[in-house]
């Protein structure tokens, strides 16, 4: 049974690509007017159809309805009217001076679609990192078949009927499914393959693109750290750190992943952290599981790998500062803040991806850096500082995929910004023209008129002229 399944879905993935690559094909010659008219569409469905998304997405895992409007439509909306803003501009050729070498001829760079595409998509935003790289295919006149993640079924059904009732099959599709969907796609050659999810998984797509030598963006994750200065506004950064740990209950790829605070303010900022947290999801009392704004674990499985974290740790000397209250049947895991760790600790070597914030201090902001830089490189970096010296510093001598000065998360909605990892954390960029950019083709083109083998003079057999030539290029240039 099993067998036929899947080999309806080969038959119809193959299918559907062989569609894909010939619209590709067409796509070359889609006017603006078209991509547009496709994004307006987009837009229009997603504003129609705002109470089912905030359904889909609450029934997968509780995420509440504010944090929805905020990080899974508003990144995308946004995203779209940037892009139908400033596709004209991105598309024009872009003329190239003519160094004197090259006088009598003429160059500009033309953006052309790479052409298929295909995106997989994560659960943690499982809307917004469908459609968000989505909207990048389409502004560069890409095809794209889109794989969202099994773990948000809901959401899955509810991305299946956005792209059924907006998008032509010849250009956008779906497949929901398992990782062995996932795979069949991997085996298409497509123009180029458009990731997000785990550094393990990302490696693995890495490897399938090189067989056909797909371009790849890999949206990955990490450990992002956050910096807290000796002189920092202890009870901003600890409000700002709260709520980028703990919005979408710990499970963002910018999360701050853990702490490290200068020794002389570390006991005051855990109490700012404790404060801060109970003001905004526990402001009656109650209890942080009666809050409403605090949303769930996506499953058992994750649910148990961040028990294990935590019991990991405390058998090895972490001390809860606060929290590590779990109700497994209704998937809460409490905010829990650890102190006393040591690297031996599985959660100070994997990325956490959950509502655990270990607390480290540093003696020096050498010491910090060193720290950071002895780690793989995070997605991002937060430094709270009152010195703008010492954020210069560390925003100069480590390296991330993005940083952030006193404040966290943030970065993501400026869509002037590129979004993305380096190396462990990602490669290729992603939002506004970057995200055009990931999707296109940029083709050097270059007319000749009178230039340099205009005259046949550096052909062969070679002779006197040519010696002159290449002889004053030598000298001169
Ligand atoms: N950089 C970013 O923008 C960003 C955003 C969100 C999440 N993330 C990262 O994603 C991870 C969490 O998401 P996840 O658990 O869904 O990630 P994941 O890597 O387990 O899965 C992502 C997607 O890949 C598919 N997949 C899984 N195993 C596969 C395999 N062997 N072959 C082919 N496809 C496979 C899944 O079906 C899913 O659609 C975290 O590491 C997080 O940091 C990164």
């Amino acid at each position: 049974m099993e067998t036929i399944i899947q080999e309806n879905i080969q038959s119809e993935i193959d299918r559907t690509f062989l569609v894909h690559k010939r619209q590709s094909i067409l796509n070359r010659t889609q006017s603006i007017k078209e991509r547009k008219a496709l994004l307006e569409k987009l837009l229009a469905w997603i504003k129609n159809n705002q109470g089912d998304i905030r359904k889909a997405i609450h029934a997968d895992f509780k995420k509440p309805y504010l944090e929805i409007d905020l990080s899974e439509i508003f990144v995308v909306t946004s995203e779209i009217k940037h892009a139908l803003k400033n596709i004209d501009k991105w598309i024009k050729p872009q003329k190239v001076s003519t160094p004197l070498p090259m006088l009598g001829t003429k160059s500009h760079v033309q953006y052309e679609p790479k052409g298929t595409s295909l995106i997989i998509a994560p659960w943690n935003y499982p809307f917004n990192l469908a459609i968000g790289p989505l909207v990048s295919a389409i502004a560069a006149g890409c095809t794209a078949i889109i794989k969202p993640s099994e773990l948000t079924p809901h959401t899955s059904a509810l991305l299946r009927r956005l792209v059924a009732e907006t998008f032509d099959k010849s250009q956008v599709a779906l497949f929901e499914g398992e990782v062995e969907v996932a795979q069949l796609l991997l085996d298409k050659p497509f123009d180029h393959i458009f990731f997000t999810g785990s550094p393990a998984v990302g490696k693995i797509i890495m490897k399938a693109a090189a067989e056909n030598l797909s371009s790849v963006t890999l949206e990955l994750g990490g450990k992002s750290p956050a910096i807290i200065d000796f002189n920092s506004d202890l009870k901003d950064a600890a409000a700002k750190i709260i709520w980028g740990k703990f919005v979408n209950c710990g499970q963002t790829c910018i999360a701050p992943d853990y702490v490290l605070v200068h020794h002389s303010v570390k006991e005051a900022f855990l109490t700012a952290l404790k404060n801060e947290l109970e003001k905004m999801y526990d402001p009656s009392g109650k209890g942080i599981e009666k809050s409403k704004d605090y949303a769930r674990i996506v499953n058992g499985k994750h649910l148990k790998r961040l028990k294990n974290l935590l019991a990991d740790a405390e058998l090895k000397g972490a001390e809860k500062y606060f929290g590590g209250y779990v109700d497994e049947e209704e998937m809460f895991f409490e905010p829990t803040v650890l102190t006393e760790l040591s690297e031996d600790m599985d959660i100070m070597q994997e990325e956490i991806f959950g509502p655990l914030l270990p607390v480290l201090s540093f003696g020096d902001l050498e010491e910090a850096i060193q720290y950071i830089n002895m780690k793989p490189k995070p997605l991002a970096l937060y430094m709270f500082s009152n010195d703008d010296d010492n954020i210069k510093r560390v925003f100069q001598e480590t390296s991330s995929g993005g940083a952030v000065a006193n404040d966290c998360v943030l970065h993501f909605l400026q869509n002037e910004l590129p979004f993305g990892g380096v190396n462990n954390s990602g490669i290729g960029k992603a939002h506004g023209h970057f995200g055009f950019l990931a999707f296109s083709n940029q083709k050097a083109v270059m007319h000749q008129r009178v230039g340099l083998t205009a005259s046949k003079p550096l052909y062969p057999p070679y002779g006197f002229a040519g010696k002159k030539i290449i002889d004053s290029l030598l000298k001169w240039f």
